[in-house]
This record gives C-alpha cells, sequence and structure tokens, in this order.
C-alpha cells in the first residue's frame, strides 16, 4: 500500500498542445476508496462486455456496465447498451469529482478488471455521441494499474499508474491526436474498478 497518497493540488498536463491529462492523485481517504470499491464490486450490474467485429460476436473477459440520468441506449461496436438508473454510491462519487472539477457528468461507464491478464487495448474514447472535446474524468479502485498515451502521429507515449481512490482527467483534443490503453500485467492479481464519467449530448 502507498503511504504517500495524497490529492495533487494543481496538477499538471501531461501532454500538450491541446491534449490534456491531469492526474489527481487521491480523490477521497483511503477508509472511502476500500468502502466504495467493496460496494461497487458487489452492488453493480457487472457484464461481460460484447461487440461485433468483423462479422464475429466477441465477448470479453472484463466485466462493464452503464449508467446514466436517463434510460437512454448507447450502440458502440455495433451492439446496443442500455443506460442504468444511478446507485446511491454512484451518485456519492459522482458528486465528488464534480466537487473536485467543477464539471457535471450525465453518464458513467464502469469496467471491472478481475486481475492483471485483462487490460483494455489502444483506443480513443470517440464514440459518436460523446460530448466534443468534453471533460472525461476517470477514478480508480482497486489494484494499482498502469495507464498509457500514444500520440497517434508521433507514437510518443506517456505512462503513469492510477492508485487506489484516485481521479484523472482527459480533455481537450486528447481523443483525436492520442489513443490510450491499460496494459495487461503478470503482476498483478487482484481486481480493479474504473469509472469513467462522461457527457452523452444525443437526442
Ligand atoms: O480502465 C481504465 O482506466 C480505462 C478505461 C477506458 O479507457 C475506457 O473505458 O474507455
Ligand atoms: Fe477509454
Amino acid at each position: 500500500m502507498n503511504l504517500f497518497r495524497e490529492p495533487v493540488e494543481n496538477p499538471e498536463n501531461l501532454l500538450s498542445d491541446g491534449s490534456i491529462v491531469k492526474y489527481y492523485g487521491a480523490l477521497m481517504s483511503l477508509d472511502d476508496a476500500d468502502y466504495y470499491f467493496k460496494c461497487l464490486l458487489n452492488n453493480i450490474d457487472w457484464k461481460h462486455d460484447e461487440a461485433i467485429i468483423l462479422g464475429k460476436h466477441l465477448i470479453t473477459k472484463r466485466k462493464v456496465a452503464l449508467y446514466a440520468d436517463r434510460a437512454f441506449t448507447y450502440t458502440y461496436s455495433n451492439i446496443t447498451k442500455q443506460a442504468l438508473p444511478w446507485t446511491k454510491e454512484l451518485l456519492a462519487i459522482k458528486a465528488i469529482v464534480e466537487a473536485r472539477l467543477g464539471e457535471t457528468f450525465n453518464t458513467c461507464l464502469l469496467n471491472l478488471y478481475h486481475d492483471g491478464s485483462e487490460g483494455m487495448a489502444w483506443h480513443s474514447d470517440g464514440e459518436r455521441d460523446l460530448q466534443k472535446h468534453g471533460v472525461i474524468a476517470s477514478v480508480s479502485l482497486g489494484a494499482e494499474r498502469k495507464f498509457s498515451f500514444k500520440n497517434k502521429i508521433t507514437s510518443d507515449t506517456v505512462s503513469l499508474l492510477l492508485e487506489h481512490g484516485s481521479l484523472l482527467i482527459m480533455a481537450g483534443t486528447t481523443q483525436d491526436c492520442w489513443q490510450h490503453r491499460l496494459p495487461p500485467t503478470t503482476k498483478v492479481h487482484e481486481p480493479r474498478v474504473n469509472l469513467t464519467f462522461r457527457n452523452i449530448v444525443s437526442e
């Protein structure tokens, strides 16, 4: 356990030229992070993610869930997902994030990685309905994992560790100019939950 976990008051931009990634460190106390981690493991409607890619129906080991202000449907990778109404704990975490950032969010996509064998490949969060250049706020709970960004033109990479109870934001042109991934690792044997708060603007 990292004994030096602290909030970062004015985090620096880890990228440049209009692409913004900032790591805010600890968003909450260790006790709160432990509490929310347990709640989310038990109380979220976790489902394996599905995609239809090149006509093949793929099912991930990682589990996902989608919560939002409205019960809208959301289509990505040719599969339609139904957003569920907020739970008490998700609303509480959302309020902490909104207070820290001075931004509001209407949607949360959650990922559950059971251990280091599960990750997420290089991608950008460029879904059609996502607010263009809006802030995406990423909260990490559970196992500490490496997170990386790769510039789409230069292939420059920037990596950092996402700690238990921490907050990271992506904004500006980050999704246009960079991809990000959660690399798999043989070193991690514990689960991790990630929440990305977003704004969906369709309809
Ligand atoms: O698990 C993470 O930290 C990142 C998840 C992610 O990139 C996504 O849900 O789009
Ligand atoms: Fe992403």
